[in-house]
């Protein structure tokens, strides 16, 4: 298995500038299309892009502010939490490359900013995904709320046959749960534990 991680540089594009090194990968610099040159899927609400290729696959991911996002992407890229894990600024990238039977899948994964100041840069990572990973706090009623403005949005304005996964984050703080669990039936839903490396593998593979 194979992580495809590069120090995360200041110096990139301003709109990419974001979390620290540790737990970000790839600065990349420009729009994601040229870079990707392959759909790619996205994660909002906050939200992330997830592009997924065959031999090398593009995912992106979105969602709310502190739903736990970047969490989640930390978790399957490096098998890393830290509950000290800084707001995102604009975007940041990461690539893993996982085996899938004969082949080997490669997740292009862009981490957009849940903040709502950067909510007008999300186009720019939607556009060309082939999937959008929407993350929400269970313990949060209000982010259960924006991930249907999101759904909406991609509905709208996403790239037509994306496939969205909705993720219900914090598990482990259930019992101060508020989120309803009445999403729509057309969704796929699964529950994160950003804690446990196992299910977030498993729940990438199911995109
Ligand atoms: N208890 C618990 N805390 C979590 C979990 N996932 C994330 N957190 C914490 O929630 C806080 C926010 O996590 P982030 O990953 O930065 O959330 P985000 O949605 O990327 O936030 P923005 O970058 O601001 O959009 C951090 O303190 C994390 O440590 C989880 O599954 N359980």
């Amino acid at each position: 298995m194979h992580v495809g991680l590069e120090p995360w540089s200041p110096g990139a594009s301003p709109s990419l500038r974001g979390r620290a090194p540790c737990c970000w990968g790839e600065a990349v610099k420009g729009p994601p299309s040229s870079q990707l040159g392959r759909r790619a899927a996205w994660v909002a609400a906050q939200f992330f892009r997830v592009q997924c290729l065959r031999g090398c696959e593009d995912c992106r991911m979105a969602r709310d502010t502190g739903v736990g996002k970047s969490s989640i992407v930390c978790r399957f890229v490096q098998d890393h939490f830290d509950h000290n894990i800084s707001p995102t600024i604009g975007a940041s990238f990461m690539t893993k490359t996982v085996p899938c039977g004969n082949e080997l899948h490669k997740f292009l994964i862009w981490d957009t900013a849940g903040q709502e100041r950067f909510h007008s840069l999300a186009p720019m990572y939607y556009r060309g995904s082939a999937a959008a990973v929407i993350v929400y706090d269970i313990t949060k009623q209000d982010s259960f709320h924006t991930l249907k403005k999101w759904v909406k949005e991609l509905k709208e304005h996403g790239p037509e046959n994306i496939v969205m996964a909705i993720a219900g984050n914090k598990c482990d703080l259930s019992d101060i749960r508020s989120s309803s669990s009445s999403l729509p039936p057309f969704l796929h839903l699964t529950m994160t534990v950003v804690r446990r490396k196992d299910a977030i593998v498993g729940w990438f593979a199911s995109i």
